[in-house]
């Protein structure tokens, strides 16, 4: 979709808003880049992404692990693939390791264990450690919040005690899945139970400090893609940076909200600092998909094809030869329940800053799209600084029995 597809429902304020404009002066991210460093630090307990660390050097890996039929293909699946979440009803048990390579903002892999195989005690398979782990951005353990998870907690401490002489940097971050089948205030109870019973065996094995994170997930609502925004914005190297180019955007725009969206997964590398609540997020992740399906029925395309292959292929709105060439899509739109305009636009082939403006800020857009067009350049400056120099794959055989 090339053209400005705003519409525009309801009375607009008259109240005037202070917009303030960004310069370009806004853009010299080294100097944001120092005065930011501290407080990512203080924020991130002192545990900031490094790039140059080994775990990072070429294409960052997800590992997806867990007990059989825990949900960890379903997962993969529906945030990878867009496949529909009753669908995964009818995914078969994984007999090998599935090694999915995704090109998206920043390109990195999928690994997804079979449930069956313990990669430490099975003597039956024999592993490369090194060539599955030296790469590994996290590790996803994925446990079935419906099924008794003290086999999956144990599972998951022995992996804990096996890696951490050897792979410390790795990030594990749990998913405590399947959510959906619990009562809202009973979920953080399960979550809590999860992480007591990890503590306690490590605990017995003389591991005190619990360095992993925990999640609440289910594929047939937000939180999976929830979760899988905070594991992949552990991988992005200066992440506070990102947040403070958002929060900049915000306070100048009056925005009350603003996301950098990954459009082909929901997921969102960066927000604002304003604490994170579900409901802007599924505002903001439904308005994707609602401009996707747009484009796919009115875009500029000869016809109608799937986000996937054109992602692979030309930019997500690149103009054929004989339209009217646009440098960018956009789009705004005023929920009519709230009156907040919801805007979006392109950063690039695969990034959207997706954004809830506060009330009445419509008659505001032209100085508003000037600001969003100095954000762009910041972060595309920003990607272009921080791009890895050597991101070139670096092919480990794994050994498998
Ligand atoms: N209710 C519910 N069911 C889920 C969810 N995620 C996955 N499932 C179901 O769990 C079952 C097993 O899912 P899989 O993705 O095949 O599990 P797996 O961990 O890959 O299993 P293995 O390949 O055997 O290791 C399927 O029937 C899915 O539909 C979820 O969030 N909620």
């Amino acid at each position: 979709m090339s053209a400005d597809s705003s519409t525009e429902t309801g009375s607009r304020s008259s109240r005037p808003l202070p917009v303030r404009f960004l310069t370009p002066a806004s853009l010299n991210l080294h100097r944001v880049f120092e005065q930011n460093e501290q407080r990512v630090q203080k924020r991130s307990g002192g545990k900031i992404p490094d790039p140059t660390r080994p775990a990072t050097k070429g294409k960052p890996r997800l590992l997806l692990m867990g007990q059989r039929r825990s949900g960890k293909s379903s997962i993969s699946s529906v945030v990878f693939h867009k496949l529909p979440p009753n669908e995964t009803l009818f995914l078969e048990s994984t007999a090998r390791i599935q090694k999915d390579s995704l090109n998206s903002f920043m390109e990195f892999q999928v690994w997804d264990f079979p449930g069956q195989i313990d990669i430490f005690e099975n003597p039956a398979y024999s592993f490369d450690l090194d060539a599955i782990f030296s790469e590994v951005g996290a590790l996803i353990w994925v446990v079935d919040s419906q099924d008794d998870f003290s086999e999956a907690t144990h599972r998951l401490s022995m992996v804990v005690l096996n890696l951490r002489r050897d792979y410390p940097h790795i990030n594990i971050e749990v998913f405590v899945h399947k959510v959906d089948a619990l009562a809202e205030d009973y979920r953080q109870d399960i979550v809590r139970d999860v992480r007591m019973q990890i503590a306690d065996e490590l605990g017995d094995n003389g591991v005190e400090e619990l360095n992993m994170r925990f999640h609440a997930t289910s594929i047939y609502d937000h939180s999976i893609f929830q979760a899988f925004s905070k594991v992949i914005q552990q991988l992005i190297p200066r992440l506070g940076q990102l947040e403070a180019m958002l929060t900049n955007l915000c306070r100048s725009c009056r925005f009350e909200k603003a996301y950098l969206f990954d459009v082909n997964t929901k997921i969102y590398i960066a927000t604002d600092s304003t604490p994170e609540d579900m409901a802007s997020y599924e505002i903001c992740s439904d308005y994707v998909d609602v401009i996707i399906d747009f484009t796919e029925v009115y875009g500029s395309w000869p016809r109608s094809q799937q986000w996937r292959e054109r992602l692979e292929g030309e930019p997500w709105m690149q103009p054929l030869e004989n339209q009217v060439a646009c440098e960018w899509a956009e789009s705004t739109m005023v929920l009519s329940d709230a009156q907040r305009p919801v805007m979006l636009r392109e950063v690039d082939r695969f990034l959207a800053i997706v954004a809830i403006m506060k009330e009445g800020s419509y008659d505001k857009m032209p100085q508003i799209n000037m600001n969003v067009d100095v954000a762009v350049k910041g972060l595309t400056e920003f990607f272009e600084i921080t791009k890895p120099k050597d991101s070139q794959e670096v092919v480990n055989p794994v050994l498998q029995g």
